[in-house]
């Protein structure tokens, strides 16, 4: 059973001189649900996968994974956006902080973790150095199989364990889709352990399907335990998203731009990364569904707590009024700390609080400065952090954003605006076909010194 709850109180008009008065709460739940019901009819056409992985099997990929265990040292992810922040978030909220410096059987013979999303020659440096390719297995995960940053660290990491072991196959797995793709056509060819990420689930609705559940299996995380809470949020808790949904509804419409997601917890400072692409490329799009330019959609952004109180809430607090927050409260911290005192009597206010109470305080603390400003927010709050709650977590935004965006009309399901510069760097890297790309580029990148400085 989940322990999860959505608290709008400071969102609503009874404490909020902004907020949404009573009957505006059920006017925006019922706008949210024209969202849910088209998220639904997509759901039920088969267009739209993600809901329906909380009733895969599961066995294939735990046996998997029970398989490999004890033989790898290291796993060396190599994905980029919806292919790697899943897992970030997983690895970031239920391993513990340090996992990579902690012995193999601290590790329980679970392999360490790396993940090679960016294209920076000094990561994937280190990662080489840091491995072993005999006691290495790489993991590549891209759904379209071309992604140029994918391929490039794979084809690195490929040569260098080819390099070294005689069956450079046996320390590979992919994941890609079942049909079409580079890396669909190169693991069939090779013969290589390769599982499917489903046609109609795209890459930052994918956390459930293989892109995250076989690395995350492979570290020994308990995965059937993540589905479950993704299920049952969907089986007893839809109410929380309309009710989410309606709040980000109502704030979009009266011009606010900015949505912050902020958690009191280092643990999920990764799964705000992971929110800000599942909202960015979901909701900012040119043209609504009927083909009108407009332009739609408001900026993510991600902040924790309490670290950004000494960073960014100064503005939050005081610059423009144009942002809804989103606060994650933990009740229980593991491992919390009581703090003693060992200095003077000035912080001895500090005595026998612990750690997590302190997080926890400084949350309402904030919460009550921004409602004082008249700054709209809305807080999740989750017993513990744990692969239950996580999973609920994720679904819970999952269903959430494409609501939000199908409620606007837009397709929250492409992300066509990301095509073009990739397309400009194939011209530049002169993959075929793209030939047209290095005229339109060398047209348009005309740069004069006398504005370089
Ligand atoms: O899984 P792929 O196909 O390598 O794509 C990686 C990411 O690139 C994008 O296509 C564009 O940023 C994302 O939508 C996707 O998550």
């Amino acid at each position: 059973m989940h322990n999860i709850k959505v608290d709008i109180n400071f969102a609503v008009k009874s404490s909020l001189k902004s907020g949404l008065d009573s009957i505006e709460i059920d006017e925006y739940k019922d706008k949210a649900n024209i969202g849910y019901q088209k998220l639904l009819k997509l759901v039920d056409k088969g267009d739209i996968g993600f809901p329906k992985l909380v009733d895969q099997a599961l066995d294939n990929i735990t046996a998997y994974a029970k398989k490999k265990l004890g033989k790898f040292n290291d796993l060396v992810v190599v994905g980029i956006g919806g292919s790697s922040l899943g897992l970030e978030a997983i690895v970031n909220a239920l391993l513990p902080h340090g996992y990579n410096s902690l012995t193999f059987s601290e590790r329980g013979g679970f392999p360490r973790i790396w993940i090679a999303d960016n294209v920076d020659p000094y990561k994937i440096q280190w990662i080489m150095k840091n491995c072993q390719p005999s006691d290495t297995l790489v993991c590549v995960i891209s759904k379209s199989g071309g992604t140029v940053e994918t391929v490039s660290n794979f084809n690195i990491l490929y040569k260098w364990l080819s390099e070294e072991v005689e069956k450079p196959k046996d320390h590979i797995i992919v994941i890609t889709d079942p049909e079409k793709g580079l890396l669909r056509k190169w693991s069939e060819e090779n013969e290589i352990d390769t599982f499917f990420v489903p046609k109609n689930v795209g890459g930052r609705f994918s956390v459930f399907s293989p892109v995250g559940l076989v690395p995350a299996s492979l570290l020994g995380l308990e995965i059937d335990k993540m589905i479950e809470g993704a299920k049952d949020f969907i089986a007893t808790n839809l109410q929380q998203a309309l009710v989410l949904s309606a709040i980000y509804i109502f704030y979009i419409e009266k011009g606010y731009k900015i949505n912050v997601l902020m958690p009191y917890t280092s643990r999920l400072s990764k799964f705000a990364d992971w929110y800000c692409q599942l909202w960015a490329e979901s909701l900012g799009k040119r043209y609504d569904k009927d083909g009108k330019e407009i332009f739609f959609g408001t900026t993510p952004l991600k902040s924790v707590g309490a670290i950004d109180q000494h960073s960014l809430l100064q503005l939050f607090k005081e610059g423009p009024d144009d942002k809804v927050f989103t606060f994650i409260e933990v009740l229980n911290h593991d491992a919390d700390k009581k703090i003693v005192s060992v200095m003077d009597e000035e912080v001895d206010y500090l005595k026998g609080k612990s750690l997590g109470e302190l997080l926890n305080y400084e949350l309402y603390a904030t919460e009550l400065a921004l409602k004082n400003a008249n700054r709209p927010s809305v807080k999740i709050v989750t017993d513990i952090i744990d692969e239950y709650r996580l999973g609920y977590l994720m679904m819970l935004f999952m269903y959430v954003v494409p609501i939000v965006g199908l409620y606007f009309n837009i397709n929250p399901f492409d992300q066509p605006g990301v095509e073009e510069g990739k397309n400009y760097a194939y011209g530049l890297l002169g993959l075929r076909g793209f030939e047209d790309y290095i005229k339109k580029f060398e047209q348009g990148y005309l740069k004069l010194d006398e504005y370089i400085i």
